[in-house]
């Protein structure tokens, strides 16, 4: 990671959407570029599951000098999420009153709850409207309920590979991932430490959701004169463990997965379609066609019940993390859609 993010506390406890509070939240972000004098040049970004509020070191090619949301013209803000490790409030922060890290027992979060948390910067950094708010997966999941929580902020809205509500399929591979996590006996006794072999293994299996049948075809195929006992698809489940671990929890892990299952927009509004009904933003929803764990389908539903969506599908192999690689394809429909939208 480049530079340290700056981080703001709450002036008060955050109240949760499944009852209690949260004291002492911090959120940690990074702003880059200028403010301009309209205050109209505001881009922010939602990251996804184990990323962090420096966008502009894990979506190059979309953020950055040159790149599409270039920080010469754009304000660009990107936080990190409740739950997460990388300096806003998580399982391993000290919480007050006991001033000791909650482990296991945080409390359980929904997207809702981290929108909550997000907002209240929002409103610090006195930013009345965003040009656009973007996410993809959990980042998706987060804008969608902000902009349906706050439909007069985002004049903007881009939706990748996410859905309306988290499915079973997803839910279920959460569920195998948690597994792991505490199958490890380490976790469940607490401690910065606990659970890093359960999460390494989580990793493997969520990298499965997250590449395809034809990528690990292409980078892992095995030369005709490799020994039969050594696989590179197994090389490669390992080494994606050990580079999870070594720089994310698994108590942050087990949260925000919790709360990526807790996705539903339409609970206590009346339904998915109502409450996506109430998005004013333009927005552009992008599928992938190789995603395997949010389906194409789920992005068709989001662009059918968002009032005057448009909806493109970016070919790709790369499966569900093609939304942080296929930069090219994004930057093009970002292009045609921002087109769109100026000449109505
Ligand atoms: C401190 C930080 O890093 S912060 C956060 C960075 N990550 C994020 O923000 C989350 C979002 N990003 C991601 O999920 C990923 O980075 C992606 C999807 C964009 C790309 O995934 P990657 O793992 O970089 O790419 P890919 O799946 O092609 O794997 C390449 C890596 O596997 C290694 N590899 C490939 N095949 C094998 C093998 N058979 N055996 C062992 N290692 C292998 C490569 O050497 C390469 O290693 P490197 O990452 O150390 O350079
Ligand atoms: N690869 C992404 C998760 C997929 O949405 C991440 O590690 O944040």
């Amino acid at each position: 990671m480049s530079s340290n993010p700056q981080v703001l506390p709450l002036a008060e406890p955050l109240p949760l959407e499944c009852g209690g509070q949260l004291d002492g939240v911090q959120i940690a972000y990074h702003t880059y570029g200028t403010l301009n004098e309209a205050r109209d040049n505001v881009i922010w970004a939602c990251h996804a599951l184990t990323a962090n509020a420096d966008v502009l070191s894990w979506w190059p090619g979309l953020f950055g000098a040159g790149d599409y949301f270039d920080p010469a013209d754009w304000f660009i803000v990107c936080a990190n999420v409740l739950g997460s490790c990388y300096g806003s409030t998580g399982p391993l922060t000290p919480v007050a009153p006991r001033h000791k890290p909650l482990y296991a027992a945080f409390p359980r979060l929904t997207v809702r709850d981290l929108v909550a948390a997000h907002e209240q910067l929002r409103q610090h950094l006195g930013l009345t409207k965003i040009h656009t708010v973007i996410g993809g997966s959990l980042g998706g999941q987060q804008a969608v309920e902000w902009a349906i929580a706050q439909p007069a902020v985002f004049e903007h809205l881009v939706l990748l590979a996410t859905n309306a509500q988290h499915s079973p399929w997803g839910i279920a591979f959460n569920e195998a991932q948690r597994l792991a996590i505490q199958a490890d006996c380490t976790y469940a006794g607490g401690g910065p430490e606990g659970g890093q072999l359960g999460l390494r293994a989580a990793r493997a299996i969520a990298l499965l959701s997250y590449r395809s049948y034809e990528a690990y075809g292409r980078s892992q195929a095995e030369a005709d004169d490799e020994l039969p006992t050594f696989h590179r698809a197994s090389s490669y489940q390992q080494y994606q463990g050990d580079k999870l671990t070594a720089r994310f929890n698994a108590y942050s892990y087990v949260t925000l997965s919790h709360i990526m299952d807790a996705h539903h927009v339409g609970r206590g509004r009346g339904g998915v379609a109502a409450a996506l009904g109430r998005v004013q933003a333009r927005t552009l929803v992008l599928g992938i066609t190789s995603d395997v764990l949010f389906p194409p389908a789920e992005q068709q539903l989001l662009a059918r019940h968002i009032p005057g969506a448009m909806y493109a599908e970016m070919e790709s192999g790369y499966g569900h993390d093609g939304f942080l690689i296929e930069t090219a394809q994004i930057a093009h429909f970002l292009e045609r859609f921002y087109v769109q939208t100026f000449a109505h």
